[in-house]
């Protein structure tokens, strides 16, 4: 579903991903771990369009996209939910959740609130709450909603474009640990032939829903397959140190 090969960047002298070859199955959930400036969002953003690669490619559901624009490879299926906020605060749950749906199913936002009441746009904002438990808070506004609501909100909003793919950048940053586990449980009883790639911090999270792991170190892969053999490896013990003794 997703394949990068070979993939390397370069800022100036500094290499930041190496020859970096993942593949990912349909419906596989992936975790990426690895330690901070290893490269992990610098390879999201290759993945997504927003910079190119010094070389390789990057191959979604069996269409080379390396060359293709972010809008492309977001209308291909590949979708992303950001670290950062993206949400729109002065609207409600329902709306954010409705105008992500519209643009995705090539309704303009000049209809206005008319997109919005389509029948197609409110199925696809109902069927996303429901399944990030937002079902109840469809009419709060984005600013009146706890942080962790809006995490599981900027999922929604990348899956009420219907992706094949979705990116997530630490999903539960900020989160505390009991929030954290509840959103982890969402992400595993989302459709099984959705494809995630996750980056994820925290190692007990990451075991919890990954199907595969991919570590990456210095931009490059030092580990990549099953959660139990993760567990096994000395090379990770060393990568994560005091942190690992905890998992
Ligand atoms: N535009 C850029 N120009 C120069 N160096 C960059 C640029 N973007 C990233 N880097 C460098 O690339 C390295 C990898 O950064 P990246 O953010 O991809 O790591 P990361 O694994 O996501 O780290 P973190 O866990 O801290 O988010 C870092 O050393 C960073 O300083």
């Amino acid at each position: 579903m997703l394949e990068t090969r070979n993939l390397d960047k370069s800022f100036g002298a500094i290499h930041v991903t190496r020859d970096v070859s993942l593949k990912l199955e349909r419906g596989e959930r992936r975790v990426i771990l690895g330690p901070n400036g290893a490269g992990k969002t610098t390879l999201f953003n290759q993945l997504t369009g927003e910079i190119a690669p010094s070389s390789g490619r990057i191959i979604l559901d069996g269409a080379d996209v390396t060359a293709l624009p972010v809008a492309q490879r977001a209308r291909a299926g590949l979708s992303r939910s950001y670290q950062k906020n993206t949400l729109f605060d002065g609207l409600s749950v329902a709306d954010n959740l409705g105008l992500a749906a519209m643009v995705a199913q090539g309704r303009g936002m000049g209809l206005g609130r008319d997109g919005l009441l389509h029948p197609e746009v409110r199925e696809t904002v109902e069927e996303v709450a429901a399944q990030l438990r937002l079902s109840d808070h469809l009419d709060a506004r984005v600013s009146e909603i706890s942080y962790g609501m809006r995490r599981q909100l900027e999922v929604g909003v990348a899956l009420a474009t219907r992706p094949k793919v979705i990116l997530m950048d630490e999903p539960t940053s900020g989160v505390g640990p009991e929030m954290a586990k509840g959103f982890h449980d969402l992400l595993a009883a989302l459709p099984r032939d959705l494809t995630l790639l996750i980056i994820e911090h925290d190692i007990d999270l990451a075991f919890a829903v990954a199907d595969t792991i991919t570590v990456l170190n210095y931009g490059e892969v030092v580990f990549d397959g099953l959660p139990e053999a993760a567990r096994g490896s000395s090379l990770l013990k060393e990568i994560y140190l005091g942190s690992w003794e905890d998992a």
